[in-house]
C-alpha cells in the first residue's frame, strides 16, 4: 500500500506573478537609469566631479544588492505537515537536543532551565529524546540549576502528558492567563493538581535562586578557565525510593573544558562538543539546536519536522528542517525590528521554494550525518585524522542510534572519561573539526556558514513555519544591544564574503543560480554601509554647495528616478500589508535598515577586514537577556533608547544633523534662488531621511526623559558636521 504523504508545499502562485512583474520593471528603470548616468558622464564637458561618481557607485551597488534580493521573490512556497500520518512511536527515530548558553550573568540560568523544561517536556516518545545543556560558563550555578530542573520536571512532564497542555515551558504556563489545557473545562482534578505543581514550581523558583545567592559572583574569570565537567543528571534513589517513576528524556550537563590559550570557537565549538559527548551517550539521528532563551512554544514541533526527516523523497539529501526565529518579548510597534520580518516571513518561505533556507541558528533539527561530512571512509586511520582519537566516538559514526548503557555504574564511569576526553580543549587538534566536520568555525556566524556548505554539498533545507510558534526566543529590546549583535552577523557574514567561501565564487560552481544569488544577497548585505554613507552625506554637500546629482523635474529622466523610488516604497507596502503589518512597520524597517547601514553593518565590514589581515580576533559578546525596568518602560512606549554606546550613536546623529542642515539649506536656495527644478531630488532625498528617522530628531530635540541623546553625543556630532561642511565646502567649490 502506498502510503499518504506526510506533508505538502503549496507554491504561492499570486506572490509569484507579482514579485515576478515588479522586478521585471523596476529591473527596466533600472537599466534606464544606468543609461542615464553613463550617457551624461560621457557627454558631458567638464568631466564630472567626484561625488557626482561616488553616488553613481552608489546607485549601481544598490542595484546589485536589490537584484540578488530578486531570488528570494521568485518562487515563494508555504508547507503544511500531517502530523497523525506519521509512524507509531515505538518506530520515531532518536532526537538530541542541544542547547547552549555561555554567561549566567547575561542568560540567568532560571531562563535557561525553563527552556531546558520545555524540551523535556517536548511531546515525543521520552526514551528517544535526550536533552544535552551546553555551559561554555562552567557555572556552578548552572549545574545547579540542572539538578532542579531533573527533580521539577519528575512531576512537571506527567502533569503535562497527563492534560495536554499546550505550553510547557513553566514559567510561561504559569503566567499566562489561557488555559493552556485541552481536557474538560475546569475539571476539579486538573485545578487541584495545579495548584500542587504551582507551588513546586515555585519552590524550584527558590532554589535556584538562592543557589545564585550563595554561590554569588566567584566565578567572574572561570568562564574562560575550567576543566571539563560532565554529568548526566540523575536523581539520587532515596529522593523517589517507592514511587513509581514517569518516564523521563536523559538529561546531560556538559561543560567543555577551557582554558585561554586555546581558541574556542564560541558556539560552534560547543555544539561540536555536544555533537560528540552525545555521540557516544546516546547518538540519535536527529539534532535540534537551542538557544537557551528559545523556549519550546509548540511540543509538536519534533514531530512536525519527522513528517520531513522520514518522508523517503525527500529525506536523503535533506540536511535539516528549520523553523523561523520568533519572539515573545515584542511589543506592538516592534521599533527594533526585533522580529526580524522580512528575513522570516518574506526572505525564508522565498529560498524554501529553492534548495532552502538559510541555517538560522536555533530552531533547527538537523540530521546528525549531515554534519559528519564524507561518512563512505572505513580506514580508521584516516578516519582518526578526520575525527579525533577517540574509538568510542569513531565506533559511534557508523551505527546511529545506539543507546549505551548509561545506567550500569561501571559502564557508566567509562563513559565519562571518554566523554571528558571527547571535550577537552586539545581534542580537535589536527583533525577536521569546525574545518569539515561539525558546525564549521570559519565565521561567527557559524550557522549562515555551516549551512551555506550544506547547500554547497547538494544537501537541502526545509522552512516550517506553522501558525502556532514552535519556539519562542528574547529578542533584543535597545538600540546599543540591537546594533552590537547586528555587528557581529554582519562581520561574520563579511568573513566569509572575503574567504574562498565567498558565494559567488564558492557557491555558483556548486549550488543552482538562485540559490547562490539568495547567499550572495546575504554575502553583500554589509556592504550596504557604502551606499548609505554615501548617499546620506554626499547630494547633501553638493547641494550646499550648488551642484545638481539629479535630473531637473521638468527633464523626462527624473522620471526614472521617481518610478524606482515610488516603485520600491509600494512593493515594501505590499508586502507589509499582505503580511498583515501596519504602515508603522514599514517606517520602522527602512529606520532600522538606515541605522544599521551606518553603524552595524560598517562596523561589521570593518571588522571583518581587519580580520581577514589577522590583525584582531574573532570575538563574541553573547546578547543580554535580561533588561532593567527603565529599559522595559522606554521600549513598552515604543520610545527608542538612546543610552548607547558613543561609538554607535555619533554615525547615526551627525547624519541627522548633516540632513537637517541641507534640508534647511535647500529650502532656502529654492525660495531665494527659485533653483527648484534643478535641487528638488537632493532636497527631498534629506527630506525623506529626515522624516523616516523623525524619532531620532524626537530623541535629540525634543525629549527629556533618560532614553534622550546624550547632549555630548549631540556637540561631537556637530562638530564632526561642521567638519564636515567645510571640507565640502573647501573641496566642492573650486
Ligand atoms: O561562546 C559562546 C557564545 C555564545 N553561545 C551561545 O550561543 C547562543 C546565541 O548567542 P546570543 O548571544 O543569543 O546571540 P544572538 O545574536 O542572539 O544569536 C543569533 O546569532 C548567532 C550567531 O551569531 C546564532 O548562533 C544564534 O543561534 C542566533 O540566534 C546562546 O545560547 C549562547 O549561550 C555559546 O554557547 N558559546
Ligand atoms: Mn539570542
Amino acid at each position: 500500500m502506498k502510503s499518504l504523504p506526510l506533508h505538502a508545499c503549496t507554491p504561492s502562485i499570486s506572490s509569484a506573478i507579482i514579485n515576478r512583474s515588479y522586478s521585471l520593471l523596476h529591473f527596466t528603470a533600472l537599466v534606464a537609469l544606468f543609461y542615464y548616468r553613463l550617457s551624461s558622464f560621457l557627454s558631458s564637458k567638464p568631466k564630472p566631479s567626484l561625488p557626482y561618481l561616488l553616488v553613481f557607485a552608489s546607485e549601481m551597488l544598490l542595484s546589485i544588492i536589490w537584484l540578488f534580493d530578486q531570488a528570494y521573490m521568485w518562487r515563494p512556497v508555504s508547507r503544511t505537515t500531517f502530523l497523525e500520518r506519521l509512524p507509531e512511536d515505538e518506530e520515531l527515530p532518536g532526537i538530541d537536543v542541544f542547547i547552549c548558553t555561555a554567561d549566567h550573568k547575561k542568560e540567568p540560568p532560571l531562563e535557561v532551565m525553563n527552556t531546558v523544561l520545555s524540551a523535556m517536556a517536548l511531546d515525543y516518545p521520552p526514551d528517544k529524546l535526550s536533552v544535552y545543556l551546553s555551559d561554555d560558563g562552567g557555572s556552578s550555578l548552572t549545574f545547579q540549576g540542572m539538578r532542579e530542573a531533573w527533580l521539577f520536571a519528575r512531576s512537571w512532564l506527567p502533569f503535562c502528558r497527563k492534560f495536554g497542555i499546550k505550553i510547557r515551558c513553566p514559567k510561561v504556563y504559569f503566567s499566562s492567563l489561557e488555559d493552556n489545557y485541552s481536557g474538560p473545562l475546569h475539571s476539579l482534578e486538573y485545578e487541584k493538581e495545579k495548584e500542587k505543581i504551582k507551588r513546586k514550581y515555585e519552590l524550584f523558583k527558590e532554589r535556584v535562586n538562592k543557589a545564585g545567592e550563595i554561590i554569588g559572583s566567584e566565578e567572574a574569570t572561570s568562564i574562560k578557565d575550567h576543566p571539563p565537567v560532565i554529568e548526566v543528571i540523575n536523581d539520587e534513589p532515596k529522593n523517589v525510593a517507592g514511587i513509581r517513576q514517569a518516564k523521563m528524556p536523559l538529561l546531560v550537563y556538559v561543560s567543555r573544558e577551557k582554558r585561554p590559550s586555546h581558541s574556542h570557537h564560541f558556539k560552534a565549538g560547543a555544539l561540536n562538543v555536544l555533537l560528540r559527548v552525545s555521540g557516544i551517550m546516546t547518538n540519535s539521528p536527529y539534532i535540534l539546536v537551542l538557544d537557551c532563551d528559545m523556549y519550546c512554544n509548540d511540543p509538536t514541533s519534533a514531530r512536525q519536522a519527522m513528517c520531513f526527516h522520514l518522508d523517503p523523497k525527500i529525506s536523503p539529501s535533506l540536511a535539516f528542517v528549520q523553523f523561523p526565529q520568533k519572539f515573545h518579548n515584542i511589543n506592538k510597534n516592534d521599533i527594533y525590528d526585533g522580529q526580524l520580518r522580512k528575513i522570516f516571513v518574506i526572505r525564508w518561505p522565498g529560498i524554501d521554494g529553492l534548495q532552502g533556507p538559510v541555517l538560522s541558528g536555533t530552531g533547527f533539527y538537523m540530521k546528525r550525518e549531515a554534519l559528519y561530512g564524507n561518512l563512505s571512509e572505513k580506514n580508521v586511520v584516516r578516519l582518526k585524522q578526520s575525527f579525533g582519537h577517540s574509538n568510542e566516538f569513531i565506533r559511534s559514526i557508523h551505527n546511529i542510534y545506539q543507546y549505551s548503557a548509561i545506567k550500569n555504574t561501571e559502564s557508566s564511569c567509562k563513559l565519562q572519561q571518554e566523554a571528558q576526553f571527547l571535550s577537552s580543549c586539545t581534542y580537535e587538534k589536527n583533525t577536521l573539526w569546525g574545518e569539515q566536520m561539525g558546525f564549521l568555525y570559519h565565521s561567527v556566524v557559524e550557522d549562515y556558514f555551516t549551512g551555506f556548505i550544506l547547500h554547497c554539498k547538494g544537501k537541502t533545507s526545509v522552512f516550517c513555519n506553522p501558525s502556532k510558534p514552535a519556539f519562542l526566543g528574547i529578542s533584543t529590546t535597545n538600540l546599543n544591544d540591537l546594533l552590537v549583535q547586528g555587528t557581529r552577523w554582519n562581520s561574520g557574514l563579511f568573513e566569509v564574503t572575503l574567504s574562498k567561501f565567498c558565494p559567488f565564487i564558492y557557491g555558483l560552481s556548486r549550488m543552482p543560480l538562485l540559490q547562490t544569488m539568495c547567499y550572495g544577497y546575504l554575502a553583500l548585505q554589509p556592504l550596504y554601509f557604502l551606499p548609505l554613507w554615501c548617499l546620506a552625506t554626499l547630494p547633501q554637500l553638493c547641494l550646499l554647495n550648488g551642484i545638481s546629482i539629479y535630473p531637473q523635474v521638468s527633464s523626462s529622466w527624473f522620471m526614472v528616478f521617481s518610478f524606482i523610488f515610488l516603485a520600491s516604497l509600494l512593493k515594501h507596502l505590499e508586502e507589509i500589508l499582505s503580511t498583515g503589518a501596519s504602515i508603522q512597520t514599514l517606517l520602522n524597517e527602512q529606520r532600522v535598515w538606515m541605522m544599521k547601514s551606518v553603524t552595524a553593518y560598517t562596523f561589521g565590514s570593518l571588522d571583518a577586514i581587519v580580520k581577514c589581515f589577522g590583525m584582531r580576533e574573532a570575538s563574541f559578546l553573547p546578547t543580554n537577556k535580561v533588561a532593567d525596568d527603565e529599559q522595559v518602560a522606554l521600549y513598552q512606549m515604543g520610545k527608542l533608547n538612546f543610552q548607547a554606546s558613543t561609538m554607535i550613536l555619533t554615525p547615526i546623529i551627525t547624519l541627522i544633523i548633516l540632513n537637517m542642515v541641507s534640508f534647511i539649506g535647500g529650502v532656502a536656495e529654492m525660495f531665494i534662488a527659485g533653483s527648484w527644478n534643478e535641487t528638488f531630488g537632493q532636497v527631498f532625498l534629506s527630506l525623506y531621511i529626515l522624516m523616516v528617522n523623525y524619532p531620532v530628531i524626537e530623541g535629540m530635540l525634543l525629549r527629556k526623559d533618560k532614553g534622550r541623546v546624550p547632549t555630548p553625543v549631540t556637540l561631537l556630532s556637530l562638530v564632526i558636521t561642521i567638519f564636515l561642511l567645510c571640507l565640502g565646502h573647501m573641496t566642492l567649490r573650486w
